[in-house]
């Protein structure tokens, strides 16, 4: 649980089109790294690098290096879907099967496993519900259909489903571009506790939750369109939002671009 991410020289490329440029990265354990950066240079792109999703999309690629605690996930020996297993994702909309009940929503991933034992399914999708700050809002309801919860709870659900695997690492892309205020901060909550037992890394267009949620910003800049992405600056997340280094980093936050 909470492993470290070094991402070393990642070039990342789509097709014959380098969409981000040798991004070097250490993200600690227990511990939350937001992504900032305008629109299309490469945060999503990075995100998805970091549990081989990339590579889903036909023609991506990637070259460098992602250590999982020293071990790289690109390594040949890897199996991608075994890394996607520990370093699960969270999506921009929520994505709970919509048909399936909210206990085999959390547990469908334990199920994919093998798992069959009751209890055991039961405890997990408890212990993963409570987790999510979900259980009180539906242990009433739990052979009701996920798509019958709210915006807000399905999201939850989905990272109560991401946790009940027990994933090294979670993976945010804009977990809450899809909420209202009151569930966008419900989940804001939720990402302060769950950095307790996982390492987090967040994209997120919206530079006060960065500072709310965050330990640690990386701003991600590009060129011009249709040049590579690349990290321009990254630190603790105090010191990026109010006394960068770098002047690009000032204008994007101060929202003079983007
Ligand atoms: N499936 C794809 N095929 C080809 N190019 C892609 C694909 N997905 C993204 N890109 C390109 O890669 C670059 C980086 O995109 P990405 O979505 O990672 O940026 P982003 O910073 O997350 O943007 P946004 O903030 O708008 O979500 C962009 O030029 C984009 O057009």
């Amino acid at each position: 649980m909470a492993k470290r991410i070094d991402i070393k020289d990642l070039d990342i490329y789509y097709g014959s089109f380098q969409a981000v440029q040798s991004v070097s990265l250490a993200v600690p354990p227990r511990n939350v790294t937001a992504l900032i950066g305008p629109s299309g240079c490469g945060k999503s792109t990075v995100l998805r690098s970091l549990n081989r999703m990339h590579e889903v999309t036909p023609g991506a690629r990637v070259e460098g290096s992602v250590l999982l605690d020293g071990e790289d996930i690109y390594g040949s020996q890897v199996d991608a879907v075994g890394v996607r297993r520990t370093i699960g994702m969270v999506f921009q909309r929520p994505n709970p099967f919509p048909t399936m009940s909210i206990k085999d929503n959390v547990v469908a991933g334990l199920k994919l496993q093998g798992e069959r034992n009751k209890k055991q399914l039961d405890e997990v999708a408890e212990r993963s519900l409570r987790g999510a700050n979900l259980w009180n809002e539906v242990k009433d309801r739990l052979d009701k259909p996920g798509g019958g919860l709210s915006g807000g709870q399905q999201q939850r659900l989905c990272i109560a489903r991401a946790i009940a695997v027990s994933p090294d690492v979670l993976l945010m892309d804009e977990p809450c571009s899809a909420l209202d205020p009151i569930s966008t901060l419900a989940i804001e909550d939720l990402i302060s506790e769950l950095k307790k037992d996982y390492t987090i890394v967040i994209v997120t267009h919206n530079m006060q939750q960065a500072a709310r949620v965050s330990d640690q910003t990386a701003f991600f800049n590009l060129a011009a369109t249709g040049q590579p992405g690349k990290l321009i600056e990254v630190n603790d997340t105090e010191k990026i939002f109010s006394n960068p280094d770098v002047k690009a980093t000032e204008d994007y936050i101060s929202g003079r671009f983007g």
